[in-house]
Formats: structure tokens, C-alpha cells, sequence
């Protein structure tokens, strides 16, 4: 199994690159495990309570149960990945059943500074974008996707976004293998992402 981690902070779009590596690849062969689902679960707190959390600070997730599922999936275990809900602001109680596949990614704002599931990326990959680029791109997708409104997504990456940004999330660029630029859609490098992955797979086949 060939496991590959992408980080970048929020709205640099890694969602998108996954999409993008995912297109044109046999189906099947490729799993995409989101650090989102693994938003530690916060049902004993009332909703007032979970909209005051910090979600970009790393102990808001269970990194232990996100690293123990990566290591059941290179074992050939089936995983049930919890599903989280951006509008509750927690775990919905459904998992997705979550195979293991020749090529696992991973992606997620955090991934990359905890030391013990950073070791388990065969590859690691830090998408970057200007931070102007990407709030402008959080601003758009909260209020359409995740029921936020301009003023929760201003506060929000005033109070902790940025500040979290600025001491976890960047410094992890100096771990990756690879350093993707998308101010702009980067065809190029997602196409080497690609040939990489396509590589393994007609090596592994043979
Ligand atoms: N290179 C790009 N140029 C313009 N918009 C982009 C680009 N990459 C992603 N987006 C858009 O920005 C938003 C956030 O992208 P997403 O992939 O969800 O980021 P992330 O997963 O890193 O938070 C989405 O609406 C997406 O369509
Ligand atoms: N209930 C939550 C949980 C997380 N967030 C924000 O999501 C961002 C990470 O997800 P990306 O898809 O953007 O990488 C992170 O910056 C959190 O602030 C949230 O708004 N609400």
C-alpha cells in the first residue's frame, strides 16, 4: 500500500487535488481517508459549547483513532470512518465503510504535525495557497456548503484560524516531499501526482 499525506491550510484545496488525482484513476484502487471525520466527538457538549471550539488547533482531533485506522488499512482491515457534520458541528453517529486500497491518501489542515502518522505517509504533499486566496475561497464554500454566514467565518479565522495557521499548519510545510503552488489550478503538478501513483500501480501489478 502506497500512503500518500496532503496538507495545506484551509481552502488551499486539497479537496480538490484529491479530486483531480482521484479522476482518471482506476477506480477502486485509490481510498481517500479526511482528517474532517476524525474531529473528536463532542456530544456531551451542548451546541453553544461545540460552536466555541477551537477546530484548528491539533488536539481537536483524535489523531489516535485517525493513525490506528491507517495502520488497520495497511494490515488489509476494512475501517469504519466516522462521518462529521460541519452544521452540528460533530460526529452524525454513521460511518462509512472504508476499504483498503492499493493507494490510501489522506488529507487534512493538521495531518502533518503529528510525528506518529506523518511516519506513515510513504509520500507527503503541502498544498499552498496565498492566504488571501484561501479566505476568500472559505468565505464562499462555508456560506454555501457549511450553513455559515460572513460574520461566523470572519470571527472564526480572526479568533483561530490564522493564529492556528501561522504556528501548526505552516511550519509542516518543511516536512513535505512535495510543495504544490495553487493560487491557480495546478494541472502540471496534480499530473506528476498522477504518474507517481500510476507508477506504483503497474509496479505493484506485476
Ligand atoms: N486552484 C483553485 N483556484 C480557485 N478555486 C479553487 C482552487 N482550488 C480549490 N478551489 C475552490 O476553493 C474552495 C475550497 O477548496 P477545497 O478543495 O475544498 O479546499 P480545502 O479542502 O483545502 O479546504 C472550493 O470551493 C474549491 O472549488
Ligand atoms: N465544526 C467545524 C469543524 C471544522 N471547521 C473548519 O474546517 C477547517 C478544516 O477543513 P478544510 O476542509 O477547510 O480543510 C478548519 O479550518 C476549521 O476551522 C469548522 O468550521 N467547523
Amino acid at each position: 500500500m502506497l500512503i500518500i499525506g496532503i496538507a495545506g491550510g484551509t481552502g488551499c484545496g486539497k479537496t480538490t487535488v484529491v479530486n483531480q488525482i482521484l479522476n482518471e484513476l482506476p477506480s477502486g484502487e485509490v481510498g481517500v481517508i479526511s482528517q474532517d471525520s476524525y474531529y473528536k466527538d463532542t456530544s456531551h457538549l451542548s451546541f453553544e459549547e461545540r460552536v466555541a471550539i477551537n477546530f484548528d488547533h491539533p488536539r481537536s482531533i483524535d489523531f489516535e483513532l485517525l493513525e490506528q485506522h491507517l495502520i488497520q488499512l495497511r494490515n488489509g482491515q476494512t475501517i469504519e470512518q466516522p462521518v462529521y457534520s460541519f452544521i452540528k458541528h460533530n460526529r452524525t453517529g454513521d460511518v462509512i465503510l472504508t476499504h483498503p486500497r492499493k493507494v490510501m491518501i489522506v488529507e487534512g489542515i493538521l495531518i502533518l504535525t503529528h510525528p506518529e502518522l506523518r511516519n506513515l505517509f510513504d509520500i507527503k504533499i503541502y498544498v499552498h495557497a496565498d492566504s488571501d486566496e484561501r479566505l476568500i475561497r472559505r468565505l464562499k464554500r462555508d456560506i454555501n456548503e457549511r450553513g455559515r454566514d460572513i460574520d461566523e467565518v470572519l470571527a472564526r479565522y480572526q479568533n483561530t484560524l490564522k493564529p492556528m495557521h501561522q504556528q501548526f499548519i505552516e511550519p509542516t510545510k518543511e516536512y513535505a516531499d512535495i510543495i504544490i503552488p495553487n493560487n491557480k489550478y495546478n494541472t502540471v503538478a496534480v499530473d506528476i501526482v498522477k504518474t507517481i501513483i500510476n507508477e506504483r500501480l503497474v509496479y505493484d501489478h506485476k
